[in-house]
């Protein structure tokens, strides 16, 4: 079990259990009993270890029907000039994502992976699609430089929704979530709920999002220091959420907390699906215990995030997408860890000698 740190919020864990520690025990000693030198598998053993802790079983069960939800919003903050795109991208891009034609579409495919988009406040009415939930309880979040992105109430709301979404998905047979996003804008308030949940300064934590000169930087970082210095001083995880954060940011914090509840693992994403697992993880800690790093984002606030929680990431591609990619990217990585516990051959078993100690 990773040692409690300073998560930066006044929480306390639930009656929820975090990993067993007895079957993350065994799958470390398991590890040593397989045909290759100890530790030669290097991550993939702590990833086998956690995996065991999750299911409270070793060899852990391969995840065989993962599910990919990407949750979708729009930002009021786009007003103040912080992304280079126009808003009606989002819902574009929704639309894409239903047709199969985005990366995270492709990225899905070729991993074996479901696809559920998730309407957390896209601003133009989407049209009706099987994959598309809509749990959208405004259009466009608040201007977070002037007000709170969204009603506590709502906020609430729709963490609640992405937590019984992942019952739902569980109950027909999902056995591991990644999360991902689209919302124009929402590098910025993802930012901003990183700075306020890890304590650094927004110039440490924000990023360049989807391409912005050096000028629009100081622009977003400023936007960013007059957004926290409207909402004061960080209280609950669930107020700053709805403070300073967004649609898509509550989905996803709620699929982590719905991960944690059915006990299944949960790969999460870039600087969007971070801010969500922060939230998640201030609501409750024991939910970081589910989660799995699928990337390190090319965004500062992914780092600052994934240091606070002390996660490490699977993958470094430089990537700055978005909508899951970084996490089905490492869909494959996670199955490989479970499987070697699976089916790998033990020194025993396999006739092969052990080391011999000089
Ligand atoms: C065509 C397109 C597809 C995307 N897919 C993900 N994003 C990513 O970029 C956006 C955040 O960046 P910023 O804060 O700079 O606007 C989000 O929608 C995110 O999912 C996209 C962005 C665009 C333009
Ligand atoms: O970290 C991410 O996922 C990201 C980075 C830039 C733009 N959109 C998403």
């Amino acid at each position: 079990m990773r040692a409690p740190t300073d998560r930066g919020v006044d929480a306390t864990r639930s009656a929820a259990k975090g990993r067993d520690e007895r079957a993350e025990a065994a799958a470390r000693a398991h590890h040593l009993r397989l045909t290759k030198p100890a530790g030669s598998l290097g991550v993939l053993e702590d990833l086998g270890a956690q995996l065991a802790g999750i299911a409270g079983v070793d060899p852990p069960p391969v995840p065989r029907r993962p599910a990919i939800v990407v949750a979708a919003c729009d930002h009021g903050v786009v007003d103040e000039g912080v992304t280079p795109w126009p808003r009606d991208v989002t819902a574009q891009m929704v639309a894409n994502f239903l047709a199969g034609g985005a990366a995270i579409s492709v990225l899905a495919r070729e991993v074996g992976a479901s696809v559920v988009v998730v309407d957390a406040g896209v601003a133009t009415e989407l049209e009706r699609h099987p994959a598309l939930l809509d749990v959208a309880r405004r259009r466009v979040t608040g201007n977070i430089a002037q007000e709170a992105a969204l009603d506590l109430d709502d906020a609430r709301a729709l963490v609640e929704a992405g937590r019984a979404l992942v019952s739902s998905l569980h109950a027909y047979g999902i056995d591991l979530v990644a999360t991902g996003d689209m919302g124009i804008g929402n590098t910025t308030p993802s930012a901003a709920v990183i700075a306020a949940l890890t304590g650094r300064p927004p110039a440490a934590v924000t990023g360049r999002g989807t391409g912005i000169d050096d000028a629009q930087l100081a622009r977003k970082i400023e936007v960013i220091e007059r957004s926290l210095a409207r909402s004061g001083p960080p209280t609950d995880p669930m107020s700053v959420l709805a403070e300073l954060g967004g649609g898509e940011i509550a989905v996803i914090a709620g699929v982590v907390l719905g991960a944690m509840d059915v006990r299944i693992p949960v790969v999460v994403d870039g600087v969007i699906s971070l801010a969500g697992t922060l939230v998640a993880a201030g609501i409750d800690p024991v939910a970081a215990d589910f989660v799995i790093a699928g990337h390190r984002s090319v965004e500062p606030g992914a780092t600052a995030a994934l240091e606070h929680l002390g996660l490490r990431p699977l993958l470094d591609l430089d990537l700055r997408l978005g909508e899951g990619s970084g996490a089905a990217l490492a869909i494959p990585l996670v199955r490989s860890a479970a499987r070697i516990l699976a089916e790998m051959a033990t020194f025993d078993a396999a006739g092969v000698a052990e080391r011999s100690e000089a």
